[in-house]
């Protein structure tokens, strides 16, 4: 469990310090009073990554050099970001490789931007799958590191004037089989978070939601799938089928929900995808997942409030973030340690 915060020049703030947390943390306060801003801090200690930039630079307070996230959980985790670089500790020694620091500390996020998951491009939908497989497999993140490496090699090749057949051949092969573990792999998570779903979604009295992946190629025979492809890719110099052109949809009983979901629906998907996920990394990685729940309820009617409440009083720890306490349920409220946010006056 978190029990203690401290920012430096990351975002807004200068110095923030934010003690004793409870399992239930509301964080209450205007617009614009730095709430989106903490649990970006605690997902870019678990993941390196920010959930709404990806120019981290951004981070760091205007006309500060760097920006310092101290997080005192299980143990002392520690995220330094400047301009150029970027350092993380764990307990105060240096972790050499920050693909070792990364996925120590376990959260799920919700935030409006995960609109996206359902009415996103293809490109947001293949970073969902590659970021949360990445996170709790590590394998998974050398095998898609590897696959890019051919990827560009493979391109590389298709644009030069006299190809040699040879070694495409080579490539083409190597491709195919690189994509047939990164499939098999999002299968894999797929197929588990749909299983999870079933239970999840009769909790939040939604309609059926499944993800269903949409390969580019043919998964019993890659290899022959990329052979067929290779007229039009040597037309085009460039791979047009594989792991990087894959995405997956999301039905809603039956239905493609990016045609046919409202925003509310929509928005309901995704915190049912984003609880399903928590249930699958407790499952895999035995870790207690923190929620981080990003303007939650501003989507939601009474009843699927009511039901999404089971589930935080439920959760390890979470903090939720709301521009009115009037918003969150008496039920949460009671077990909350609620932290009020000022602006500072200019
Ligand atoms: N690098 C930065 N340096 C200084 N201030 C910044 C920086 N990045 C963002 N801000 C300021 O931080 C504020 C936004 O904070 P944040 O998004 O965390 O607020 P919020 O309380 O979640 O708001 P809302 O309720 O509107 O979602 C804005 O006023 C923004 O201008």
């Amino acid at each position: 469990m978190i029990s203690k915060i401290e920012l430096k020049d990351f975002r807004l703030f200068e110095n923030l310090t934010l003690d004793s947390l409870n399992p239930l943390v509301i964080l209450s306060g205007k617009n614009a009073t730095g709430k989106t801003s903490i649990l970006e801090a605690l997902y870019l200690c678990s993941t390196g990554k920010s959930h709404r930039t990806n120019d981290l630079s951004t981070i760091i307070k205007k006309d500060s050099l760097f920006s310092i996230i101290d997080i005192t959980a299980d143990r002392k985790y520690k995220y330094v970001i400047s301009k150029e670089s970027r350092v993380g500790f764990i307990n105060k020694s240096e972790v050499k490789k920050l693909s070792d620091f990364v996925g120590n500390l376990s959260v799920v996020m919700y935030s409006p931007d995960d609109i996206s998951l359902v009415k996103g491009s293809k490109l947001d939908k293949r970073r969902f799958l590659d970021m949360e497989i990445s996170l709790i497999d590590k394998t998974y993140l050398k095998t898609l590191n590897l696959y890019k490496k051919i990827l560009a090699e493979r391109n590389e090749l298709l644009k030069q004037e006299d190809i040699d057949p040879t070694f495409l051949d080579v490539l083409t092969k190597s491709i195919s089989e690189y994509t047939l573990k990164i499939y098999d792999r999002r299968i894999l998570f797929i197929n588990r978070l749909n299983e999870i779903l079933k239970d999840i979604t009769i909790d939040l009295n939604t309609e059926n939601i499944r993800l269903i992946y949409k390969s580019t190629y043919n998964p019993k025979d890659v290899l022959d799938s990329y052979k067929k492809h290779e007229k039009s890719d040597l037309f085009m110099k460039s791979t047009g089928i594989g792991c990087h052109r894959d995405e997956f949809v999301i039905e809603m009983d039956g239905m493609d929900a990016e045609e046919y979901a409202s925003e509310g629906q929509a928005r309901l998907i995704c915190i049912a995808v984003k609880l399903a996920l928590k249930k699958y990394i407790e499952e895999l990685t035995n870790k207690k997942p923190i929620l981080l729940l990003d303007d939650v309820f501003a989507a939601l009617d009474k009843s699927r409030i009511s039901s999404l409440v089971k589930y935080i009083n439920n959760s390890y720890q979470a903090f939720i973030t709301t521009t009115s306490v009037m918003e969150i349920p008496d039920e949460l409220l009671k077990n909350a340690l609620v932290i009020r946010m000022e602006k500072k006056e200019r």
